[in-house]
């Protein structure tokens, strides 16, 4: 079996726990992601969704384990993973164009000032920004603006790997919504990976080919990976006429509202700590009633 673009081997997490010992986050947590993927991971608070995505960045070592991009251990930042944070951790002292062009600039040494600003004014466009907004710095931007530029800045860089920690989870759901399909639609057409954390199971389904589900924490583990059976490209009125979406939805919400608590703390089962694959499809016609709409493939 070829390795995956990026590839997460036993990673476990350990912190003080404030008592002269220390406590498990997460015990050997170990996933592939193919390249071009979209992959959102959910689970409840505190089972170190953000600790792995902070090791995925390479802004935070585990205790153990280890994650390879491109079959490369990861060690430290690259310019090959951005990340969008919640608060947009944007430059407060440029502007909105100048704080893309600055990324596109160090990535692109080579290139004129002229193709950095034509390249950034690009990845604004396909976000919604344009006209004077551009020329405005943060301070004077709303927080979905804010957010379009953060994006804009992270796929304007053309990072290998994206990694996106709740980038909508501080705006109104209107904004939210239209932000999501610009999400959409400056990640369709290039062949960049995306792990992203969500606390909401419809932008997840909205988004993502696949969606990784963790137990809760302490000894948290990646449990299962559920492929998300309707095709693109979806609308998010539309995506809830599919006969999955109910059956996927129904999944993920049992699973944060019992299973993953249920599972808590337990360790994986036999020798493997890959997530289980779970395909629920209602599409496909099988001869066997009651596996005709859930499969669960190890
Ligand atoms: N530097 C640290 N030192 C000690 N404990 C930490 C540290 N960073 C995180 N933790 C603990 O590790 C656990 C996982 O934290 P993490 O932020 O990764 O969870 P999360 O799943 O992203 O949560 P949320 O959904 O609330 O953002 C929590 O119990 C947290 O308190």
């Amino acid at each position: 079996m070829s390795a995956s673009f990026l590839s997460i081997e036993k990673l476990t997490q350990e912190y003080p726990d404030g008592k002269g010992d220390n406590f498990t986050v997460f015990e050997n947590a170990s996933f592939g992601i193919e390249k071009g993927e979209f992959v959102c991971i959910l689970g409840h608070s505190g089972c170190g969704k953000s600790t792995i995505m902070n090791i995925l960045a390479g802004l935070a070592e585990p205790t153990r384990g280890v994650v390879k991009m491109d079959g490369v251990a990861v060690s430290g930042p690259s310019l090959d993973r951005g990340v969008v944070f919640q608060n947009y951790s944007l430059l407060p002292w440029l502007t909105a164009l100048k704080n893309v062009t600055f990324g596109v600039a160090a990535r692109f040494p080579d290139w004129t000032k002229k193709q950095v600003t034509d390249h950034a004014i690009k990845f604004l466009e396909k976000v919604g920004l344009t006209g004077d907004a551009i020329h405005r710095k943060p301070s004077q931007l709303s927080g979905g603006m804010r957010q379009r530029v953060s994006i804009a800045r992270a796929f304007a860089n053309e990072p290998k790997l994206l990694l996106l920690d709740e980038p909508f989870g501080a705006l109104d759901a209107l904004t939210r919504g239209t932000i999501q399909d610009e999400l959409i639609k400056v990640w369709s057409g290039t062949d960049q990976t995306v792990f992203m954390i969500t606390h909401d199971i419809d932008e997840a389904i909205l988004l993502a080919d696949r969606i990784l589900l963790m137990t809760n924490g302490p000894l948290a583990r990646v449990a299962e990976s559920v492929e998300i059976t309707i095709p693109r490209p979806r609308s998010r009125t539309d995506i809830v006429e599919h006969p999955n979406y109910y059956a996927i939805r129904n999944h993920l919400v049992h699973f944060l509202g019992q299973r993953s608590a249920d599972m808590a703390g337990q360790p994986a089962d036999g020798t493997t700590h890959s997530p289980k694959t779970v395909r629920i499809d209602t599409t496909t016609t099988t001869t066997d009633p009651s596996a005709d709409h859930l499969r669960a493939v190890q």
